[in-house]
């Protein structure tokens, strides 16, 4: 029986990285590895898909634009609608891998398989883990059964809903966490499934990449003591559609901050209040702070970066703040 095809399509990042000696496993270059050579270094690969590589980007995460976000969409996007595509395994450096999966879990109307996987260390230090990160994401894309669960990342092991998953430390293999749980795991080749996600994705959003030709301005303004209203009246200034409010504890806004995003609202920036906490948020409207009296936003369990990629899809929908609202709760 012919093997399902997989197509890879290769960002950059740690998983492509190449340091000057096995023993740098947090000091080397990122995006260096093209993806021919990504593939020629899993031979496993072939016992479980016919994998072919595309070079989408050669580029570390944290350098993602807007514009990388769009064009690898509308990429994934085409090549889920061929019959030669069983599943997409997309490369891409950790420190965004949250963003983008997100982005694609919200944009891409497809019920194939499409996994984002990454690395910790790069391809050339000993016990490198991009290699079997790569194998177990390439098995779960060829999988039958992952399919219509939305846009998964598989790191360390674990799968996880794009949705969810966050990078929350930066020098362990063991990186990538779900405030909710992961949704299974990959051991020796076959993946174990536990729960499915249960917000609205892919095949039933509301969204779609071939629709959005260019993402509004969001920006994130970071809670802390002694605040300010610099960074809100800066962004809004230079053009932000929405501010983010990476706020303290339940996504509380500073007593001196309140005049500024008031006002910004009433000329119509949206507010939106999302928590810096590190375990995951859960911001409640109308707890803290009058939203429905300041017609603001909360994002709920969205951090703040996840928060910006549905403001700015919201947003290039044409969402109005109670659109926005629903939205957070829905997706
Ligand atoms: N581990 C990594 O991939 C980090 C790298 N800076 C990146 O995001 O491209």
């Amino acid at each position: 029986q012919a093997k399902p095809q997989v197509v890879l399509l290769a960002t950059g990042g740690t998983i492509a990285g190449a340091g000057a000696t096995a023993a740098n496993s947090a000091t080397y270059q990122a995006a260096k590895v093209p993806v021919d050579k990504l593939i020629a270094g899993v031979p496993e690969l072939a016992q479980v898909a016919q994998v072919r590589g595309e070079q989408v980007f050669q580029i570390a995460s944290e350098s993602f634009t807007n514009e990388h976000l769009l064009t690898l969409g509308k990429r994934v996007a085409a090549l889920v609608k061929q019959p030669d595509v069983d599943g997409i395994v997309i490369t891409h450096g950790t420190d965004t891998l949250e963003e983008t999966a997100y982005f694609l879990n919200l944009t891409v109307h497809t019920d194939k398989p499409v996994v984002v996987v990454g690395s910790m260390r790069p391809s050339t230090a000993l016990s490198a883990d991009g290699v079997l990160n790569l194998l177990n994401a390439v098995t779960v894309a060829a999988a039958r059964d992952s399919r219509a669960k939305g846009v998964l990342v598989v790191m360390n092991d674990e799968i996880h809903t794009g949705r969810d998953v966050s990078k929350s430390i930066n020098i362990r293999t063991e990186a990538f966490k779900s405030p909710w749980g992961a949704l299974g795991m990959v051991v020796e080749g076959k993946g174990y499934w536990f729960r499915a996600p249960a917000k609205r994705h892919t095949m039933n959003s509301e969204f779609d990449i071939e629709k959005i030709s260019a993402l509004p301005q969001v920006d994130i303004a970071y809670g802390y003591g002694n605040l300010n209203d610099i960074a809100y009246r800066a962004f809004a200034a230079k053009g932000a559609k929405a501010l983010i409010h990476a706020g303290t504890g339940n996504g509380s806004v500073a007593a001196p901050v309140v005049p500024a995003l008031r006002e910004l609202r009433s000329q119509g920036v949206q507010i939106i209040r999302s928590a810096r906490v590190v375990g995951g948020g859960f911001v409640l409207r109308n707890a803290e702070q009058p939203d429905d009296q300041y017609d603001w936003v909360v994002a709920h369990d969205l951090n703040p970066q996840k928060a910006r990629i549905l403001a700015m899809v919201a947003l290039a929908h044409g969402a109005d703040s109670k659109a926005l609202q629903r939205m957070f709760l829905e997706y």
